[in-house]
């Protein structure tokens, strides 16, 4: 009741008793984009913020980019909804609680540096010449989804240059290993969003709880075997971590064994596990999302070559950070994909202190959450005007973004607590599409309904037809 009180003013949308407006994260994906569709709508047509009760806990839903600025500046410890990655990825940076994260970010920022990772463009360069490879079957045949081919070479990228570990996923796309990483995966999805599923006293009677403990041990003794046997690397030859070694790769590991921080083996695998899981679906889904509006978008995708032929010529060449920084209208190109398409749809925080946010003129009480609805803001017509469902990269020219709200736009989240690999997700996905779009040419008819697990994904897959250039 004195949270309700507190925020009488803000709309909420039908609730049963109860359970509360629970019913907006049942049904399969499809519903729940739905729900949240039109959660949004509620927000733009009130305050920009909508409260949403699951059960007895307060969720204050945020679709304006004044508010989601306040929120993701003073809120940095993450919500009690990420408690179910605690037995996977522990006290990794990604669900690290605020003291200890303060900390490690700190330590972990350098390694994240530009400088840092433009080292591992040779290695991104040689896994997307595999791709490229990998892709020629598909040329002249018919519709196919991109996706899969997309996320085996950015597992092979983000696991030779997190853990050193030539995984070579793209030639033998079967292991042990992923099939346990995407059990838990799986698993841990449908416990966000199964609500029966989320209290401990009812998991533990399913299948799914031995299940995950199991597989959760599988993934975590592959990590320890990978941080001990580079630890034992690390100390036979010390000179690995300030130059590169006999012209082997530095990987974030590595670089990990010689912080002001003494971590230990265990801290190590939550760290280096905590880094894969985030940085690789991420980008796939984002490098998978552009290829197909590039195969939509016709003129734009003549555009983006333009650019590379003006970069490359030709040349089949390698990409290196020069070329990185030229271009430009890819750049765009990406970051208008990675507007409509949030890959990360919705952010939570903890309000652990009192919270006034301006522009739904709500004092948020302690003890509630809030929930940055990335995907509203990214298509609301306050924001980002009458187009703002159109694709169209050139509203990232720099004279048309001056203007807009620094937390208008969230792919990367916003504030201290945001995404550490942005550089290098950025990196990857231009690498990836200028190999890609230097040898094939892409259609595309649409993308098509979306569906939210802990990413978004689309119900039909990717789907793109390819012609050699
Ligand atoms: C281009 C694709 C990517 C997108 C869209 C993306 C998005 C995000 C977002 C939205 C967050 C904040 C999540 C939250 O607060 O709930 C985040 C955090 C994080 N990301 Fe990324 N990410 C990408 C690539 C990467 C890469 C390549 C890496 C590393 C290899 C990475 C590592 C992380 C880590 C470790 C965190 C947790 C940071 C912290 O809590 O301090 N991400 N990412």
């Amino acid at each position: 009741k004195r949270l309700d009180r507190a925020t009488a003013s803000l709309p909420v949308p039908p609730c049963l008793p109860v359970l509360g407006n629970a019913m907006i994260f049942l049904g399969d994906g499809e519903k729940v984009v739905k729900n949240i569709e039109d959660i949004a709508q509620i927000c733009y047509k009130n305050k920009g913020a909508v409260k949403i009760w699951l059960g007895p806990k307060l969720y204050v839903a945020i679709g304006n980019a004044e508010d989601a600025k306040i929120v993701l500046e003073n809120c940095l410890d993450k919500d009690r909804v990420y408690r179910f990655l605690r037995p996977w990825l522990g006290r990794g940076l990604f669900i690290a609680p605020l003291n200890l994260w303060k900390s490690h970010r700190k330590v972990l920022l350098p390694i994240f540096h530009n400088k840092v990772i433009e080292e591992y463009l040779g290695v991104i360069g040689e896994r997307a010449e595999i791709l490229v490879e990998r892709l020629s079957k598909e040329v002249n045949k018919e519709y196919f989804d991109v996706l899969q081919y997309v996320t085996a070479c950015t597992l092979d990228i983000v696991f030779e240059t997190a853990m050193g570990e030539e995984m070579d996923v793209q030639h033998s796309t079967d292991s042990p290993y992923l099939r346990a990483r995407h059990t838990v995966m799986t698993i841990l999805n449908m416990r966000f969003f199964k609500l029966w599923l989320q209290p401990d006293c009812l998991f533990n009677l399913t299948p799914y709880a031995k299940q995950l403990r199991e597989n959760i041990a599988y993934t975590h003794k592959f990590t320890d075997e990978v941080v001990r046997k580079r630890r034992m690397e690390y100390e036979r030859n010390k000179s690995i971590s300030t130059e590169q070694s006999d012209g082997k790769l530095r990987a974030v590991l590595d670089m990990l064994f010689d912080r002001e921080i003494k971590f230990t083996d265990d801290q190590l695998r939550e760290h280096i596990d905590s880094i894969t899981i985030a940085g690789n679906d991420t980008t796939a889904l984002v490098i998978a999302y552009t290829l197909v509006l590039l195969g939509m978008h016709q003129n734009v995708q003549d555009k983006v070559i333009q650019e590379q032929e003006a970069i490359f010529g030709m040349s089949k060449r390698k990409v290196n950070k020069d070329d990185i920084n030229n271009m430009n209208y890819l750049e765009r190109v990406i970051k208008e994909s990675m507007r409509l398409y949030s890959v990360v749809p919705i952010i939570a925080r903890k309000i652990d202190r009192e919270l006034y946010l301006p522009h739904c003129g709500v004092q948020l009480p302690a003890g509630t959450s809030a929930v940055i609805g990335v995907f509203g803001i990214h298509r609301s017509k306050a924001e980002w005007g009458p187009s703002a469902e159109e694709f169209d990269p050139d509203r990232f020219l720099p004279e048309r973004s001056n203007e807009r709200h620094p937390a208008a736009y969230l792919p990367f989240s916003y504030g201290l607590r945001n995404c550490i690999g942005r550089n290098f997700g950025m990196i990857i996905a231009k690498t990836i599409i200028s190999n890609v779009i230097r040898s094939y040419k892409i259609d595309a008819t649409g993308i098509g309904p979306l569906k939210m697990e802990i990413l978004l994904f689309p119900i039909n897959g990717h789907q793109i037809r390819l012609t050699r250039r």
